[in-house]
């Protein structure tokens, strides 16, 4: 393990190495004694640290837990969520013309999706608060997760959900999973002021990833791609271009890089370029990223047909979009069509995902046309969610069912 400063003062309280720092201010806060999920002093976004940063080595055992020395806990609320596949894409592959591309498909995770990673962690953190009741704002898969993982704690969970905007599967699955669920009349951003409003008053523990605690736990996506990418090529990837919505993915990969880089692990031009991709009817970080702006301005009109990332304010862009930045990443809007063929040409490679996670190839495709992207580079792709998630979208990208009369030549005739 190293010892390093990410910078804020010396931890007040230390339980287990871990405390909270404000990413504006650098005022540090005790994590477990209440529930803080923004600055008391100046409502900043708050990130967890530790006095200790581990290297690879430190690490044995499989899936989110594998990396505990890098997690605010041993252990969590697990139904063994990570250890996710780096899959060989060898159609798109060909069609890309870069060096190599990896697609490391969250669709793998119990509930289909990566939230499962923030979330094995973070209602860990609420049983240490001793909190009675989850709640969430979601595009669908957070509401999933945190159903499924509540119902393993024996905890209340709440949702809110943009009616009529969230995909089959996921209400399904918060549904059986035992969540209350709520539609409100409005989009997701809307649904995360209402939540977040009824977090602050005490009603429920928020658990979307602008709690801190989630974030470790999506940290742990980058750890496993550097590690099984390093283990095939020798070396790190050069980029990870990635869906995104609130942007936490984007910044639990950037404080990933940045605890490699104080263990000692990686130099800090060795991060790989965080590379975001949008749908273009809710693009608010591409907009900030190309237009070199600290903000993101709020859209409050979003549409597309990934409506995982059907997202106008991405609470975490200030923690982002230095990441971006520092990577010497990007940020790119790709269409709704484009979207779907990304979709189809996944799933001709044997990758079944959602709208959202195709966009990451789709964004790949598109930074390659337009010369942003070089020919050398190695490339991983993160598909966030499985194909299962929205049946509707798969069906439409894919091809109609024939019907046939029941016997043999009808069976003939038709193919
Ligand atoms: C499938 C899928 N992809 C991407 C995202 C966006 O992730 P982030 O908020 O980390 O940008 C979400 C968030 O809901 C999602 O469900």
């Amino acid at each position: 393990m190293a010892a390093l400063d990410l910078g804020g003062e010396t931890p007040s309280v230390a339980d287990r190495g871990v405390w909270l720092a404000c990413i504006e201010c650098g005022e540090t806060h005790a994590p477990f004694d209440d529930v803080i999920y923004r600055c008391p002093d100046c409502d900043g976004l708050l990130e967890a640290r530790y006095d200790e940063y581990p290297t690879f080595e430190d690490f044995e055992g499989r899936g989110v837990w594998r990396y505990a020395d890098s997690l605010p806990f041993p252990e969590g609320v697990s139904i063994e969520e990570g250890d996710t596949p780096l899959y060989s894409v060898p159609g798109i592959e060909a069609a890309v013309d870069v060096e190599s591309v990896r697609v490391k498909h969250e669709g793998a995770n119990p509930t289909g999706a990566f939230k499962d990673r923030g979330m094995t962690v973070g209602v860990r953190v609420a049983q240490e608060l001793g909190v009675g009741r989850l709640a969430c704002a979601s595009t669908g898969n957070t509401s999933a997760a945190l159903a499924c993982y509540g119902a393993r704690a024996d905890l209340d969970v709440l949702v809110l959900l943009p009616a009529g905007k969230v995909a089959a599967g996921k209400v399904a699955q918060a549904s059986l999973h035992g969540a209350k669920i709520l539609e409100v009349d409005g989009n997701f951003d809307a649904c995360l002021d209402i939540v977040a409003e009824l977090a602050t008053r005490g009603d429920a523990y928020l658990l979307n990833s602008i709690n801190p605690f989630r974030l470790e736990g999506q940290k742990t996506i980058g750890l496993e791609i550097l590690e099984a990418h390093r283990e095939e090529h020798g070396e790190w990837p050069d980029r990870v271009v990635l869906p995104v919505g609130n942007a936490g993915n984007t910044a639990a990969l950037y404080k990933c890089f940045r605890e490699l880089v104080a263990a000692g692990e990686m130099r800090e031009d060795e991060m790989p370029a965080l590379t975001g991709v949008q749908a273009a009817g809710a693009a608010p970080m591409v907009e900030a990223v190309r237009e070199g702006r600290d903000e993101v301005r709020r859209w409050d009109e979003v549409e597309t047909i990934a409506t995982a990332i059907r997202i106008g304010m991405p609470v975490n862009a200030p923690k982002a979009l230095p990441g971006i930045r520092a990577t010497g990443g990007t940020a790119v809007a790709v269409e709704d069509e484009e979207i779907t063929q990304a979709q189809r040409d996944l799933a001709r490679d044997g990758v079944g995902v959602e709208p959202a996670s195709a966009a990451s190839v789709a964004g790949l495709r598109k930074l390659v046309d337009d010369g942003e992207i070089e020919s050398d580079e190695r490339v991983v792709c993160l598909t966030t969610g499985h194909l299962l998630k929205d049946p509707d979208a798969a069906a439409a990208a894919g091809s109609e069912p024939i019907p046939v009369p029941n016997d043999v030549d009808g069976v003939l005739d038709a193919i």
